[in-house]
């Protein structure tokens, strides 16, 4: 998992000349993927956890794509650079999305080719080769936008908004009235707009065929695709349909398969489905890599589960094995989707669909209902296709940007001027010291930067400078069990009296589910838009308060900000649009300038952070640091 090891001898060269060379993103995604896949969304499926080996002593297949991980920057996504064929296929749908998109342009907008070969080629006896229409800026802006999301063009769209809050006792017609008292109990009294959005639209449907004839159930329903912020609340949005759907099952069969993309996740939906279906005697089962599959294989003969909760790899596992059937499946849940969809080992997907084909024996789409939830669901035409969708509908807020972002997040812009940006973590530093009894993530590039801060940071607090915080980093010096040691200590964590700050790759950016992180810094920026609604999307969750801090330094990663991240970003009517921290006010009741004050250094202070980076390098090498 964590490929990049850690060498003590660059250490301050790299400080130094990491920061000064950070002006402007060396690559990005974009311009490898439209979706902006990157090495996170590579990741393998703990978060926390180093590289497990297989029966045989290899390493898992999923663990194969984690090399690229750790360094957040410049990973290419293995099957988009090793797989050409499909790499043509997908050259060949966007050029065909292209060429539809040219025929829905009027006439009016078009400019003349015939002009502009007249003037690049009077004078040339050459014959101009026929271009396609050039199309006027205003409209390209408006087709590239249409562009990214034309893949949910065949969709119905379902619109929700934040306003959507309801008693879930205004559903008690379409829920079993023990699972309505299992969500009251253990979640809430209220349901959050996604939730109030499927549950209207999906339960008087699965309602009906239970009661009139379940004959037609899965096409009645339909596939469902949900586009809804982080922390929206999407596993209750998913969990009570389902858990609706089985409660009063009579003979356990495997009705309803969820996959999701880390161990982590499987625990957490584990975890609501179990509270959900108490009293129902439905038999929940979790497949994850640090259990034996021969094991599991002969729990799932014995006893079949109604619902089993998935990673992809270990799905293939099991149904090469045989050790589950999709003869009965009603419900293939898609969890964080996108993440999902990016992963191509073991060919899980295509592998999938055909099983569910063969077993039901029925090869029509609507065999089964889809379930594809993300916070950045994928536009990727190929992506969405592959998985055979029927009748689908798209819960969406806003259908013109891609993502939104939670409705209470206040997004911090800090700027720093390219002469300054050796000196970003004393920025941090005093950005740190700013915030007050918080729990804050700072996402850095690579885990060698993670090290390499928090050790600079601590240096730099032992000699005075700033005040206490507590600092840790997940990182792969430390073994398997102290990163989950980290993580679960960090929720834990009380900050009453000091700062709690967990430094990390984008290890940590999907999947935690942390209700009190306070504020997420993105020391480096994000690579795409996708990594950076799930960066931020660790604060603010389950409507809560939640800041971002954006670093960009020089103007190449303010431009990259501005028009490769927030354009395709949709926020709130209510929610607050980014400031600039530099033309305050900053969230403190401090009344200095507080743009300033970030970013200004007396030299007195200066004078320690050298000092501080001279120590760092001595540590590194071995040599006393304490001076
Ligand atoms: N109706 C509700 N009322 C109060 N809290 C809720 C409600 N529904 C969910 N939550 C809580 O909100 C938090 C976020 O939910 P969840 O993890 O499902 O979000 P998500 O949309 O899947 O986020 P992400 O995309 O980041 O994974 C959880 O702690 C969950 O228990």
């Amino acid at each position: 998992m964590f490929a990049v090891r850690f060498d003590p001898n660059n250490i301050v060269q790299e400080a130094v000349a990491g920061e000064e060379s950070s002006s402007r993103p060396v690559k990005r995604a974009r311009d490898l993927d439209d979706e902006g896949s990157n090495s996170s969304d590579d990741e393998e499926e703990d978060v926390t956890e180093i590289p497990e080996k297989d029966e045989n002593g290899t390493p898992e297949a999923e663990d194969s794509t984690s090399s690229n991980v750790a360094d957040g920057e410049g990973d290419i996504d293995m099957e988009e650079t090793h797989e050409l064929p499909k790499k043509h296929s997908s050259i060949i749908s966007r050029f065909k999305q292209t060429i539809s998109l040219q025929d829905q342009i009027s006439p009016k907008d078009m400019v003349d080719n015939q002009e502009i070969a007249q003037e690049h080629v009077s004078g040339n006896a050459l014959e101009q080769i026929p271009q396609p229409a050039i199309v006027k800026d205003r409209l390209s802006k408006q087709a590239a936008s249409e562009h990214k999301s034309v893949a949910w063009l065949n969709t119905t769209k379902i619109h929700y908004d934040n306003s959507m809050i309801k008693p879930f006792s205004d559903f008690s017609n379409h829920l079993h009235p023990r699972l309505l008292q299992n969500i009251q109990k253990h979640f809430s009294s209220e349901s959050f707009p996604i939730q109030t959005a499927l549950l209207e639209n999906v339960l008087p449907v699965i309602n009906f065929s239970l009661e009139a004839t379940r004959k037609h159930l899965t096409r009645r329903v339909g596939d469902v695709l949900v586009n809804a912020s982080t922390g929206s609340g999407k596993t209750l949005a998913y969990s009570i349909p389902i858990a609706q759907l089985l409660f009063k099952r009579t003979v356990n069969r495997l009705r309803v398969l969820i996959v999701v993309p880390t161990k982590l996740l499987i625990n957490q939906v584990y975890d609501t489905i179990s509270k959900l279906s108490q009293g129902s005697g439905l038999i929940v089962s979790i497949s994850k890599l640090e259990n034996s599959v021969r094991e599991e294989h002969k729990k799932f003969l014995q006893s079949e589960p109604d619902i089993l909760i998935s990673t992809p790899g270990r799905l293939v596992d099991h149904l090469q094995m045989q050790s589950i059937s999709m003869r009965n499946l009603q419900v293939l849940i898609l969890d964080e989707a996108d993440h999902l969809l990016n992963q191509s080992f073991q060919n899980w997907c295509p592998e999938l669909m055909q099983r569910i084909a063969t077993d039901k024996q029925d090869e029509r789409p609507g065999n089964v209902i889809k379930m594809v939830f993300s916070a950045t669901l994928t536009t990727n035409t190929e992506k969405l296709h592959g998985l055979n969708l029927h009748n689908s509908k798209l819960f969406l807020m806003d259908s013109v940007k891609l993502y939104n972002l939670p409705a209470k997040l206040q997004e911090f812009l800090i700027r720093i001027p390219t002469a300054k940006s050796s000196y970003k973590p004393l920025i941090l530093l005093h950005l740190l010291d700013f915030l007050k009894k918080s729990k804050i993530l700072v996402f850095v590039k690579s885990n060698e930067a993670s090290m390499r801060l928090a050790c600079l940071l601590n240096i730099m607090i032992g000699k005075g400078l700033g005040q206490q915080h507590a600092i840790q980093t997940i990182n792969s010096n430390s073994s398997k069990a102290e990163n989950k040691r980290l993580v679960a200590e960090f929720a834990r964590a009380h900050c009453r009296l000091q700062n709690r700050i967990l430094i990390t790759t984008d290890l940590m950016s999907r999947g935690i589910d942390i209700n009190d992180i306070s504020d997420v810094i993105n020391y480096d920026p994000p690579i795409s838009s996708q990594q950076y609604v799930h960066r931020c999307g660790r604060t603010a969750r389950a409507h809560s308060d939640g800041n971002a801090y954006n670093f960009l330094v020089g103007k190449g990663e303010k431009d990259f900000w501005e028009h490769h991240i927030d354009e395709d970003l949709s926020r709130d009517v209510t929610a607050p649009a980014p400031k600039d921290w530099n033309e305050g006010p900053a969230p403190s009741e401090s009344t200095e300038d507080n743009g300033k004050a970030l970013i200004s250094i007396s030299d007195e202070e200066e004078q320690t952070y050298k000092e501080s980076l001279v120590a760092l390098k001595d540590k590194a090498t071995g040599k006393s640091s304490e001076t």
